[in-house]
């Protein structure tokens, strides 16, 4: 077995009201099939928090919303707030669910141990923002206001404001965090060319072109301590959520949200994997890039992977080369340590769409990843309804079908329909997201978390939780702090839950 550890994915969600048929209403699901997505309604979905902190304008094209991205946050929210007096709360299956600073929702899965799981929870989070979705639309409609809200598991809106999709890994506290990144930078700079959501871009003189990333024009600096002036790559704010002795915890910034469950197996598994590697003392210096700002962007841009970028040590490679050298590498670690014959089945699954991912890129043919990617499943999608229509990368219409790749509704959006027609893959069945819903992960710290609040749920008592505390707000102020997230049992809890139901 590789070593055990702790992950959990951050998304941050787009949100929009459409203006009702007539007026334009969102984008149907249709543009799978044959017909055009009916109307130009979501394709102004609004800005996130870090476009707002940032101060980004609003939503360029698409008519006006009828109901701000601010106002749809609330009736989005209503509820939430009505049971947990807050638009910030853990829920009983031990996650995150909270209003950022922007008026855009966002969903922080509990911890996860197994790349599996870790999918089902994100999985989990989409079907309780559509819930919430289709409750808020419901209330706007009682209420005459005119409009459907979309949730969009995106990363840019159409005005090309930017909220991310952030992964944290715990590793262990090591003297050379900063060495872990020069290895690291160079890799989550080249992963995006399997990775990326796909992106339709404007080109400075007219006309689109695709790139691998949404994300990738957004970053600006490597690693730094700030979120929210910088845009970094890694953020090495020191908040481990764990015994702070042991371990870190690594917030990565860059990535783009993924749709397909294939895409974010991928790449939480593979960065997983070369942790592990890393973690056990494996240098990789020769990596390093001379520029990686203007790699990131260049190499999204470059849809062959093959141009070369600058290495700090004056080499040239490209983002495939580069990825080969990481998937060696790893795959040679762990045979000589003699970890590849007790790898999971999810585990396999990741190392093999790794090579036959870059074996795509190298053999430029997409149709090897077409129903695992998202950049090639998007991709393939717009090309069969652009050649239908005769239609240009720019067109109004190939963005809003673009859009709906996105959108998180199973009647609205398209990925439902797609994973249907066996046109996007899957790595959980709907049981197991059902069950992620209302069950934290039951092998680590979330499961304490989620008994708790289900507890206080149940008895209607006043808690204040976050990822390391349970309280309950009584005279007695009870409190206990969770060190270990790899731990579901704990004693003092089980005191704690007894306190609650007397
Ligand atoms: N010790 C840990 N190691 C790795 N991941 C953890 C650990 N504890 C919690 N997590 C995960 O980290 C994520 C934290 O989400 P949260 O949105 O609260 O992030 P944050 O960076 O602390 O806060 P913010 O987004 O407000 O800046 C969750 O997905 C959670 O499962
Ligand atoms: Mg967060």
């Amino acid at each position: 077995m590789t070593a055990r550890r702790i992950f959990g994915v951050e998304t941050e969600y787009g949100i929009t009201c459409a203006p009702p048929a007539g007026r334009g209403a969102g984008v149907s699901g249709a543009g799978i099939s044959d017909a055009p997505p009916s109307s130009d309604g979501a394709a102004g979905a609004r800005e996130g928090a870090e476009g707002a902190r940032d101060g980004g304008a609003g939503p360029a094209g698409g008519p006006p919303a009828v109901v701000t991205a601010d106002d749809a946050a609330r009736y989005l929210f209503r509820k939430v707030v009505q049971w947990g007096r807050s638009s910030n709360v853990f829920l009983r299956n031990g996650a995150r669910l909270y209003l950022d600073v922007g008026s855009h929702p966002e969903y922080a899965t509990a911890e996860c141990d197994d790349v599996r799981q870790l999918v089902a929870n994100d999985r989990a989070g989409e079907a309780i923002l559509d819930e919430m979705t289709e409750d808020a639309n419901a209330l706007l409609a009682e209420e005459g206001v005119p409009g459907t809200i979309h949730l969009f598991k995106n990363n840019v809106d159409s005005a090309g404001n930017s909220f991310g999709c952030h992964e944290n890994y715990l590793v262990r506290r090591r003297r050379d965090f900063q060495a872990m990144g020069e290895a690291l930078i160079p890799f989550f700079i080249t992963r995006q060319i399997l990775t990326g959501a796909g992106h339709i871009r404007a080109r400075a003189g007219g006309g689109a072109s695709y790139a691998f990333s949404q994300r990738a024009d957004q970053m600006w600096d490597a690693m730094s301590s700030a979120t929210t002036r910088s845009r970094p790559i890694i953020n090495t704010r020191d908040e481990p959520h764990a015994d702070a002795d042991l371990y870190r915890r690594m917030h990565v910034i860059v990535g783009d949200s993924s749709v397909a469950e294939t895409t974010t197996m991928l790449k939480v598994g593979m960065t997983d994997l070369l942790l592990g590697m890393l973690e056990d003392g494996v240098r990789v210096r020769d990596l390093a890039l001379a520029e990686p700002m203007r790699a990131i962007r260049e190499i999204s841009h470059d849809m062959t992977a093959t141009s070369p970028v600058e290495l700090a040590s004056g080499r040239r490679m490209s983002a495939l080369q580069m990825q080969e050298e990481f998937l060696a590498r790893v795959t040679a670690y762990l045979d000589s340590t003699g970890q590849t014959a007790e790898l999971t089945d999810v585990q396999r699954r990741v190392l093999e769409l790794w090579e036959r991912g870059l074996r795509a890129l190298r053999e430029q043919d997409p149709t090897l990843v077409e129903t695992e990617l998202d950049w090639a499943i998007k991709g393939r999608l717009l090309d069969r309804y652009r050649s239908k229509h005769t239609l240009g990368l720019d067109d109004p219409r190939v963005a809003r079908l673009s859009l709906a790749y996105h959108d998180i509704s199973p009647q609205r959006g398209l990925a439902t329909t797609l994973a249907r027609r066996g046109l996007m893959a899957r790595v959980t069945t709907d049981e197991e997201i059902a069950d992620a819903v209302v069950n934290p992960p039951a092998s680590t710290r979330a499961r304490l978390r989620g008994e708790f609040v289900a507890a206080a749920q149940e008895r209607r008592r006043d808690i204040t939780v976050d990822w390391v505390h349970l309280k309950i707000n009584d005279a007695a102020q009870r409190t206990v702090v969770l060190k270990d997230p790899f731990s579901p049992v704990d004693e003092r809890v089980d005191a704690l839950l007894a306190a609650l139901r007397v």
